[in-house]
């Protein structure tokens, strides 16, 4: 029997609804797989946190953490309570950093029983490989003056090593795929950094002849997710492209709340950590109408992490098939809750099982 212990941070708004949805989907792949098991350790960590601690984490928060084989997290962000780059970088920025999670792996693809709002999609099924610890995400900069002579700057910090890190990721991968890496640059606006990105990824792709290529500036690539999804496979992005475009890859499924995605740590010192593409939606939380799908989707590229990858394609074949029966929450139009999802979810994996 294999044991995986987790480290769950359920977070802010919607994770304190979706985590504990998708730990139940991830105690009925146990049972059904019979041959693994999961040890779930909770942290309250969070802006509620702060307000009582002055802190989104202890102090020896990240020490905690990095025993576990993974971490499970929700979404972080109460803006009514914290600041939201406060609570961000103290808690799910500093987790990405301090852990070298240094790859954003965020899948979309057709989705069964869902309706795009893409009018007539053709079946895509593309990755956003996203740079994770550095470029425009910085806290390199600073504020001066007040009033109209108030400057604010914010560097953007591109290092060779994670530029190359990132795209090699996205070559491995398309390896493994359709062999198709399309970069996602802004070398006509951007003058240092996109252009340093287009050489590196000359440089790169040189050494992976069995792959092609192509490379857009991000707001022509923006606007083929939406007229051509179908054309992409792996996608290589910076840090905050990434992040726009797996917003636009969760919306053409249908909703951004199922977009799934994973936080890679590369060279095995840390553990790394699966969150959904979504935030806390604060304007929906404490309906019970969440989308629960985005977290246990994200559950399933933890097992693919752990190597699980067969339960993962049972389950994720078994979301779709939950979908495309209509039983579904309403940011897909549908009228059913989160626990009703989760259940029906659980229920059908049971009766594969
Ligand atoms: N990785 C993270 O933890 C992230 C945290 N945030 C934080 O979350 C808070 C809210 O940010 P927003 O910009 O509103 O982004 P958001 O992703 O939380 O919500 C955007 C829209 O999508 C809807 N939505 C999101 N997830 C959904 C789900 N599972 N089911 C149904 N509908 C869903 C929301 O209701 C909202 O209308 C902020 O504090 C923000 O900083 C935002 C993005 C990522
Ligand atoms: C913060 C955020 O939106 C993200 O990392 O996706
Ligand atoms: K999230
Ligand atoms: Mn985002």
């Amino acid at each position: 029997m294999k044991k995986w212990e987790i480290a769950v941070i359920p977070g802010d708004g919607i994770g304190k609804e979706v985590v504990p949805a998708a730990l139940d989907v991830l105690k009925a792949v146990a049972d059904v797989h019979g041959g693994i098991s999961f040890s779930f350790t909770e942290f309250p960590w969070s802006c509620d946190y702060y307000m009582e601690h002055g802190k989104m984490m202890p102090d020896d928060g990240l020490e905690t953490l990095r025993n576990f084989d993974a971490i499970f997290l929700g979404a972080v962000g109460n803006p009514k309570l914290v600041p939201d780059h406060i609570s961000l970088w103290g808690l799910l920025l500093k987790i990405r950093r301090e852990f070298e999670q240094v790859i954003n792996i965020r899948p979309a693809k057709y989705f069964r029983g869902l309706s795009s709002p893409l009018a007539e999609p053709r079946e895509f099924d593309f990755i956003v490989v996203r740079e994770n610890s550095e470029g425009e995400y910085s806290e390199i900069g600073g504020r001066i003056h007040r009033g109209e002579d108030e400057i604010a700057i914010q560097n953007a910090v591109f290092t060779r090593k994670g530029t190359e890190r990132a795209m090699r990721y996205a070559f491995e991968l398309a390896r493994k795929r359709k062999r198709h890496v399309t970069s996602a640059t802004k070398s006509n606006g951007i003058f240092h950094t996109m252009p340093f990105w287009d050489e590196v990824f000359a440089d790169v792709k040189r050494d992976y002849p069995d792959v092609a290529t192509a490379s857009y500036h991000i707001d022509a690539l923006a606007a083929f997710f939406v007229t051509r999804p179908h054309t992409f496979d792996v996608v290589v992005a910076s840090n905050l492209f990434g992040d726009i475009l797996t917003d636009l890859g969760g919306a053409i499924m249908g909703s951004i709340g199922i977009a799934p995605a994973a936080n890679i740590n590369v060279n095995g010192k840390y553990p790394s950590m699966f969150e959904p593409v979504h935030g806390s939606a604060p304007d929906i939380y404490g309906q019970g109408i969440a989308n629960p799908i985005g977290q246990i989707w994200t559950a399933k590229l933890m097992l693919d992490h752990f190597g699980e990858e067969e339960i993962g394609a049972l389950l994720l074949q078994t979301i779709e098939d939950v979908a495309a029966d209509g039983i579904k929450t309403p940011d897909l139009g549908g009228t059913a809750t989160t626990k009703e999802v989760t259940e029906e979810i659980c229920r059908r994996l049971r009766k594969r099982g």
